[in-house]
């Protein structure tokens, strides 16, 4: 089994804010995980440096089983929370940008755009500039130029944010889709749907994973109906010591 990503004894604060504190975790090579936690609980502190995007004050980071590189890199697509979209231009030259910095070009470009276009549903308003469009079509986008250069491991933080119920349901089915071909993804979500739909998740509260497993298999071990209730459980025992 090989791990696409692995990080260990992260530490990261900000000021004298600890935001993360020892955290360790390793994907396996074909899982969903998710990264479920309160909002500042560290999950995007935690994907950017995973990704390289923000340094950790001390612990380790692999990628594919490497301290990371410029390939790697080129191995993963990231979606960030907040739209990275040029607006002044068209769907169509958003793609292409992304397309042509990961070092595609000529037909094989074209029809790849065209391609995660309608696996997003875009594929009639590529030519729109995307300062018309919708909060949820600038998610769609952004998560299609994630796609473009094929990775093999997705970093997505809350793609489904701001989507309406029938969308997410198709990203999710493009997820599982995905993981099919043998990527990897690791996904930030408050939705708790979601959280059922991965592999298996880690539970990040105030900068710890606290609980990390298989959504079922966690939920039968503390004995409650849903993952969220699982924080609730932790937070009495802490509370009780
Ligand atoms: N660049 C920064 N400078 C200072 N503080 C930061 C910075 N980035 C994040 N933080 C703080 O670190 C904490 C964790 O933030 P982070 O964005 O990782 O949380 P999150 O779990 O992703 O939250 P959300 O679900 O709301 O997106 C927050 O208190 C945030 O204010």
């Amino acid at each position: 089994m090989s791990y696409p990503i692995k990080g260990e004894h992260l530490h990261k604060r900000f000021k004298n804010q600890i935001v993360l504190d020892d955290v360790s975790l390793t994907l396996q090579e074909g899982e969903i995980y998710g990264l479920i936690g309160p909002s500042g609980a560290g999950k995007t502190t935690l994907v950017r440096i995973l990704l390289g995007l923000e340094k950790a004050d001390s612990g380790r980071v692999e990628l594919f089983e490497q301290r990371p590189t410029l390939n790697a890199f080129r191995s993963l697509g990231y979606m960030a929370q907040s739209d990275a979209l040029y607006n002044e231009l068209s769907a169509y030259q958003n793609l292409e940008f992304f397309a042509s910095i990961q070092g595609m070009h000529g037909k094989e470009k074209r029809q790849r755009i065209d391609e995660v276009a309608k696996a997003v549903e875009l594929d009639q308003d590529l030519k729109k500039n995307v300062s018309n469009f919708s909060g949820g079509m600038k998610r769609r986008l952004s998560l299609a130029a994630a796609l473009v250069h094929r990775p093999r491991l997705y970093l997505l933080d809350e793609p489904t944010v701001g989507l309406d119920p029938m969308i997410r349901r198709k990203l999710w089915t493009l997820f599982h889709y995905l993981k099919g071909k043998g990527a990897t993804i690791i996904v930030t979500t408050h939705v708790m749907d979601e959280v059922a739909q991965c592999d298996r998740v880690g539970l990040l509260s105030e900068g710890k994973i606290i609980a990390e497993g298989a959504p079922k298999a966690l939920t039968e071990h503390y004995g409650v109906p849903s993952v969220e209730d699982i924080f609730i459980t932790i937070e009495k025992e802490g509370a009780k010591k």
